[in-house]
């Protein structure tokens, strides 16, 4: 029988199943991903992320360095993803926790290349989440109501959309952003995001405060997204004219801080580790039947 540990947590409620899996050994299908992360018949999450080390087998990261641990992450639909900005934060802490690693600075590999985090003995984990990449003009529909927003690359694709400026007095844009109903997925542009995208709706509160909220692939609505947090704050400076500055970010789940450089980017947030324990050994097999 297969003995699979847990531990569960969370990044400003962005919340993981992680699980420790140094040789590469679990057979993380997308069926047990998808059980696991349901929240009446699993442990609940937005996502897994399987903790390996890159030069284990069934790892494909052959750039990475093999003695790198790896962040194998999943969205609660099973996919496979490039990367996930809470998420690393989530398993930095873990790893420093369980004493993989040594606390202060080191990396972590992703499908979206190495990343480079810092935990502090606070509980707050730094990510540099590398250059963020503005593309084409787009735009959202939610409620039949299209919403301006621009393509953005942070590792994985981004629809970030402003709703109006921070001197903007015409309408109730705080009113705006926490009517919209997210339970349905918003509609996009599939030409421009063919493996589909993760959609942000960000509100200005003052000149370097936001509030956001976000529709993931994959997922649904979460409660704080970190890779759409950063593509949602160079939103925000693009457009008031700079690409540049310092943002933080109200999500559902809590604060967010962005830095963004001309050629790289910082996400800093709590990383919370909530539970551990092992997953009842029939339950997995059967997850992997479903
Ligand atoms: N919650 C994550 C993003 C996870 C991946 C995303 N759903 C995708 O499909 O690209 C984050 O904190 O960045």
């Amino acid at each position: 029988m297969t003995d699979v540990r847990f531990i569960k947590g969370h990044g400003t409620q962005n919340d993981f199943v992680v699980l420790p899996d140094a040789d590469g050994d679990l057979e993380l299908t997308a069926q047990r991903v998808r059980a696991l992360c349901d929240r009446g018949r699993g442990l609940g999450a937005d996502g897994v992320l399987r903790v390996v080390r890159t030069g284990a087998s069934g790892v494909s990261a052959p750039d990475l360095d093999p003695d790198l641990w790896f962040m194998d992450y999943r969205n609660a639909d099973g996919s496979a993803v490039e990367m996930c900005g809470n998420g690393v934060r989530v398993f930095a802490h873990y790893l420093v926790e369980s004493g993989l690693v040594s606390p202060g600075e080191f990396a972590i590999g992703t499908r979206s290349g190495p990343k480079q985090v810092r935990v502090d003995v606070d509980g707050i984990v730094t990510v540099d989440m590398g250059a963020v990449r503005i593309g084409a003009p787009s735009t959202a529909v939610v409620g039949g109501r299209a919403f301006d927003g621009v393509a953005v690359d942070v590792g994985n694709p981004h629809l970030a959309c402003v709703l109006g400026s921070a001197d903007d007095q015409a309408e109730p844009r705080a009113e705006v952003l926490s009517g919209l109903d997210l339970t349905v997925p918003p509609t996009y542009d599939s030409g421009v995001f063919p493996a589909g995208v993760n959609v942000e709706f960000i509100v200005p509160i003052e000149e370097n405060l936001a509030r956001m909220r976000v529709h993931e692939r994959g997922v649904g609505e979460t409660r704080s997204c970190g890779t759409g947090t950063v593509a949602a704050v160079a939103a925000v400076l693009r457009s008031t004219g700079r690409s540049t500055g310092r943002v933080l970010v109200d999500t559902l789940g809590g604060r967010l801080t962005v830095t963004i450089g001309h050629d790289d980017s910082q996400l800093a947030g709590p990383a919370v580790l909530v539970a551990e324990g092992r997953l009842d050994a029939l339950w997995w097999q059967q997850a992997g039947l479903d």
